[in-house]
């Protein structure tokens, strides 16, 4: 009976989806974008595979030209493979064009019903604005304020883990961008792991090779009774609850108790804002040390890759970096002396970037660009993969070369080398009202993590025992989620003299025990005051 009932949705829905697209597109006089020939209701969905979508998109693109249209499951998409185009209507025409899209496997994804979602995710709403302009204003406090010396203080413990432990270098990485988020937004970085495994599990339900019902959506529908998915999502979205509510309930009483460092927890509770309290905080902060975790951990993985892929750029960073900074580990006030490594993280990130597909958009009215209609809730989506790939402005696009932000013979190439190249104006972090707000933070960690990592180690293909011979490393192969990362591959961490070896392990012994000293001074401090504190009022009500 269930499956019947769903037929007939399905048909129902399709007709008039199709119906109400078809007569949209017919009261306008203007021309369509070109595109693909789309089938009544599930557009194109059948040519898009689940694994790198991102290349289908950039192989239409070079079809049907810099803005086309398709269509999936009664949506409309508009792709933009040229950067022009998407500074045209996602920066300029910001006033329309800054709504997302629905996600489908998601509860309430536009935050429409309240204020406890996922900040990327919420539409243009109340909620979304004053979240974002919250989190903004805490990420330059962390900047201005305490986030170096915790970058520092992880990529120590980085480093060392990989001394003890190289072949499980993937986990240690992601785990220091946790530990970073963590200690930002909560001063403890004690679940850490466990914030990696629910940012796994949100970015695999937002991806298109997650759940089915992201891409066959009527699935979604189902009676709860026969549907597997929203029965496995209730599960995922209330263990997520339940876990950002705990840390920010742990956050609350050790800052009750006056014992909680600088960190947005601290911060929030001491000020003034307009969220509706301790529970939207809570999905705030999640959100962002969430966001930071695969953003970060991405990059890395391809950093590590690309050095040991071209040994000769591994060679420049170690010599730039011996010669500015005086044989110690790379700090962010060494930055400005560093542009070969800033050139080698930049081009990392363009060889092979984060987010391929990018993020959509959503169009809030009807719109016209070129003479060609965009009807109203249509899917705006920047095609990353296709921006990077620009021959003209990244001459042999698909092949590593920092060299293109050090010489004058390349178009990127931008002087002083004391600020250029860096991440500001890089299409990677998206557009207008809804660009990423962790630009900063992802550009100063990579600088120290990749720094820590060049200062200390030879990066080499691994061996294989047997053959003798080096084990390749497939560059090409990742996964298929909305952030991309690396398939897992091998590779040597040589600590590149026992002196630095050694080094490695003593500054990491050193950084902990000061750490540790630095917490129980504080606390020492922060008990003191509070018993003088009582003691006061204690006296004063005599
Ligand atoms: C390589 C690193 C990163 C890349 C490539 C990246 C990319 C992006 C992109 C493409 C968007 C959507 C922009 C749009 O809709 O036009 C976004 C949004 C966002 N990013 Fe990042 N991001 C990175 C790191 C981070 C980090 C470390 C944080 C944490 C502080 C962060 C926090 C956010 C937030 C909160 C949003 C939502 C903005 C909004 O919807 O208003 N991102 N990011």
């Amino acid at each position: 009976m269930a499956v019947f009932v769903f037929g007939v949705f399905l048909v129902a829905f399709a007709v008039i989806s199709y119906l109400s697209q078809r007569s949209k597109i017919g009261k306008s006089s203007f021309r369509q974008f070109p595109g693909p020939y789309q089938l009544p209701y599930i557009g194109r969905i059948h040519d898009l595979p689940v694994k790198y979508m991102w290349l289908k998109f950039f192989e239409w693109g070079r079809e049907y030209g810099p803005v086309y249209r398709t269509s999936m499951m009664g949506d409309n998409f508009i792709i933009i493979t040229d950067e022009k185009v998407a500074e045209e209507l996602l920066v300029k025409r910001a006033k329309i064009y800054s709504d997302r899209p629905a996600f489908t496997s998601l509860f309430d994804s536009k935050g429409n019903d309240g204020p406890e979602g996922h900040l990327p995710l919420l539409g243009k709403n109340k909620y979304w604005s004053r979240q974002r302009r919250l989190s903004h204003s805490y990420l330059i406090d962390a900047r201005n304020k305490f986030y170096n010396g915790i970058m520092n203080h992880e990529a120590k413990r980085f480093l060392y883990r990989l001394v003890n432990d190289p072949d499980n270098f993937s986990n240690h990485l992601e785990n220091m961008a946790s530990k970073v988020a963590c200690e930002m937004a909560y001063d403890d970085s004690s679940s850490s792991t466990e914030l990696t495994q629910h940012s796994l599990r949100l970015l695999t339900q937002i991806s298109p090779a997650g759940p089915i019902t992201n891409l066959a959506t009527p699935l979604w529908n189902l009676p709860l009774c026969v549907n597997p998915w929203k029965r496995a999502e209730i599960k995922r979205h209330d263990e997520e609850r339940k876990f950002w509510k705990g840390v920010m309930a742990n956050a609350r009483a050790k800052w009750e108790k006056g014992e909680s460092r600088n960190c947005f927890a601290r911060k929030y509770f001491e000020s003034q804002t307009n969220l509706s309290g301790d529970g939207e905080a809570a999905c705030v902060f999640g959100m962002v040390a969430l966001m930071s975790i695969f953003t970060v951990g991405g990059p890395l993985h391809y950093f590590l890759m690309a050095m040991v892929l071209h040994p000769e750029w591994l060679r420049k960073c170690q010599e730039e970096i011996d010669e500015q900074c005086g044989g110690k580990m790379p700090t962010l006030a060494d930055c400005p002396r560093l542009p070969i490594l800033r050139s080698c993280i930049l081009e990392t990130m363009r060889w092979r970037p984060n987010i391929p597909t990018g993020v959509a958009h959503e169009v809030e009215e009807d719109d016209w660009y070129d003479d060609c209609f965009i009807a109203k809730g249509s899917r705006i989506l920047p095609l990353e993969w296709a921006f990077l790939r620009n021959p003209e402005k990244y001459p042999d696009p698909e092949n590593y070369h920092p060299e293109r932000y050090l010489s004058s013979d390349w178009p990127t190439y931008r002087e002083p080398l004391s600020i250029y190249p860096n991440m500001k104006t890089f299409t990677s972090f998206g557009w207008g009202q809804r660009r990423c707000m962790g630009q900063s933070q992802t550009q100063d960690e990579l600088l120290i993590a990749c720094g820590a990592l060049c200062w200390g180690y030879n990066l080499k293909n691994k061996i294989d025992v047997v053959t003798g011979k080096a084990i390749e490393i497939d560059t090409e192969s990742s996964n298929s989620l909305l952030i991309m990362k690396p398939s897992p591959f091998e590779m040597t961490f040589e600590p590149r003299s026992e002196k630095r070896r050694e080094v490695m392990i003593e500054q990491w012994r050193y950084a902990e025990q000061k750490d540790m000293e630095a917490r129980e001074d504080f606390l020492r401090m922060a008990r003191r005051e509070k018993s003088f504190m009582t003691a006061r009022s204690t006296m004063l009500n005599l």
